[in-house]
């Protein structure tokens, strides 16, 4: 494969944390590639470092050791060129949903009519649409989550960093917004790289899905997902559904039997 084509190379990734009990190594040798508009989930025992992988490719923590390349250019963070929705969304609360939506277009200075018009846009396609002027708090959680799905998407990044998006969410609603994310990035072209503790949700949106060991982590197993459909919904019902999930499992040492 081509460095182009891989988009995101990540080579010995290391990051061990000082605390006040002693050093905690919480990263060790993390390799993977990541493909041009590629969906990969990551997935992995709880605090193995899943966040903490995704602030190093953010370039909001340095890593020890290790290095990563975007297009084959040696880079240390891919600030500027992703698109970071954390667990908490992080809207706000004195902001309208518009106001949330447009604020880091704002910053770039984008044209106001413009940055508008492609909020609304989004707005229209995430079901938001009447809701411009609300204030978050008077939003259900799962229009909370697509408030700051759109903020990150708005922005038009490379890549999109989603540190499980829906998890807080009613299974409707995760249901519903999975393919809303899905039909969202294919449409533009994006690249995704997801974090979350649900296999099912896993094979369900991932082309690629990275098994993570336990701390340190390293990468423990990369499975390529060949489902038919690219539907969320439509996929649980693939005929190998159940072969990649009782898969995913097994390499998480879940029992399923
Ligand atoms: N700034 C820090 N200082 C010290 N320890 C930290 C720091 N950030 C994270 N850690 C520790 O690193 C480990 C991994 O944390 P991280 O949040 O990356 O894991 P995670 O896999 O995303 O967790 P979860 O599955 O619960 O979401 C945890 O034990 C955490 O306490």
């Amino acid at each position: 494969m081509s460095d182009k084509a891989r988009q995101l190379q990540i080579t010995g990734l290391a990051k061990t944390f000082a605390t006040k009990t002693g050093s905690v190594p919480v990263v060790r040798d993390l390799t993977f590639d990541i493909h041009e508009q590629d969906f990969v989930s990551i997935i992995g025992p709880s605090g193995c470092g899943k966040t903490t992988i995704f602030n190093m490719i953010a370039g909001l923590l340095d890593a020890d050791a290790g290095t990563m390349r975007y297009r084959g250019e040696p880079v240390d963070g891919l600030r500027g060129r992703i698109g970071y929705m954390m667990q908490k969304d992080l809207l706000f609360p004195w902001r309208t949903v518009l106001q949330n939506c447009l604020l880091g277009l704002e910053m770039r200075n984008v044209d106001r009519r413009e940055a508008r018009e492609k909020a609304l846009d989004y707005l229209e396609t995430f079901g938001l649409k009447g809701f411009e002027n609300a204030y978050p708090s008077t939003l259900s959680g799962g229009q909370r989550q697509r408030v700051a799905l759109i903020r990150t998407l708005v922005m038009d990044p490379d890549i999109l960093l989603l540190d499980e998006p829906f998890s807080a969410l009613d299974y409707q609603t995760r249901l519903h917004l999975e393919g809303v994310l899905v039909d969202a990035v294919e449409t533009a072209g994006k690249t995704v790289i997801l974090i979350t503790h649900d296999v099912d949700e896993a094979v369900a949106l991932s082309k690629r899905v990275v098994v993570l060991s336990g701390r340190p982590s390293k990468v423990k197993a990369i499975h390529d997902i060949d489902l038919a459909s690219h539907s969320p919904i439509e996929s649980r019902s693939d005929p190998n559904f159940s072969r990649y999930f009782h898969l995913l499992c097994n390499e998480l040492d879940i029992q399923t039997q």
